[in-house]
């Protein structure tokens, strides 16, 4: 196979489809957080790579995605989040902070925030979203694995014998508002916020995609394995991490492409056609 570079957001998201992926000749990796990837990919620096949804949708007149490969999820994602002490409601006018490291949950929040009426200042700024709220911000939009962790500080711990789906989702003055649970209240569709993109006329040898196909099957198959390996580095419990990743829909199945074609038309009115290789 001639030189190959194959993109990967690295969070921990993606990890039951990245634990596995195997080394095969010409085949090289980079990785990065989500809008140094789309940026890779549109430049030619690598050749296929999960990337953010919107940018996929924006380029539509150049790339195309794999067929069977997604992050997206039904209701809750944990680590989509805006921080907010005001109610949603009334952050009209209001300064909110934007993580740079995001293409598509900006335009979720967009989206989000215009069908409800609320017409918010938004701005670019980095940091924890507890410093940026007491920095005078009146919400952060955080993603990955820091807004996990963010969402654990105000809705955790969980217990041994605790649900996910009942913990809080306050503490204190801080309101965590899930962008993918706000999503479904909207439309009852799933969320994608990735999916594995490529540019039209340099379509991927097959050999990569059968082995991406097997380390998925392998990395699900082994979920807690991978959920152990990653909640030390995150500082989370595994059973946290284990719900977070089997909430995951990684196979951009038909409600997913539903959802997708929705908030295309929403977040990018007038782009070109989505279309998906038959690989
Ligand atoms: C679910 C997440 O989705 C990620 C969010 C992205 C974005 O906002 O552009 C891009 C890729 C996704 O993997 C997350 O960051 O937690």
């Amino acid at each position: 196979m001639p030189m190959y570079t194959l993109g990967l957001i690295d969070y921990t998201n993606v990890a039951p489809l990245t634990a596995h992926l195997r080394d095969l000749e010409g085949l090289r990796y980079e990785r990065g957080v989500p809008t140094a990837m789309n940026a890779a990919l549109l430049e030619g620096r690598v050749d296929l790579s999960n990337i953010s949804s919107f940018e996929f949708v924006r380029n539509a007149h150049r790339l195309a995605a794999l067929p069977d490969f997604s992050v997206s999820v039904l209701g809750p994602v944990y680590s989509v989040n805006l921080f907010h002490r005001r109610p949603w409601a009334e952050l009209s006018g209001q300064r909110i902070a934007l993580t740079s490291q995001s293409a598509t949950s900006v335009q979720l929040l967009r989206v989000l925030l215009e069908a409800s009426g609320v017409n918010a200042v938004l701005e670019r700024a980095e940091g924890d979203a507890f410093t940026l709220l007491d920095q005078g911000y009146a919400g952060v939009l955080r993603i990955g694995d820091d807004a996990l962790r963010e969402w654990y500080r105000v809705a955790g711990p969980l217990g041994e014998r605790d649900s996910m789906l009942t913990l809080p989702h306050q503490r204190g003055d801080v309101i965590v508002t899930d962008l993918a649970q706000r999503w479904y209240d909207l439309t009852g569709h799933p969320f994608t916020f990735a999916v594995w993109a490529y540019r039209r006329d340099n379509p991927p040898p097959a050999e990569v995609v059968q082995m991406m196909r097997e380390a998925r099957r392998a990395g699900i198959g082994e979920l807690g394995n991978v959920a152990r390996s990653r909640a030390q580095g995150m500082g989370l419990p595994a059973r946290v991490i284990q719900h977070y990743l089997w909430n995951f829909r990684y196979h951009l199945e038909a409600p997913d492409k539903k959802g997708l074609a929705r908030f295309a038309d929403l977040a990018c009115p007038g782009h070109a056609p989505l279309h998906f290789g038959d690989l």
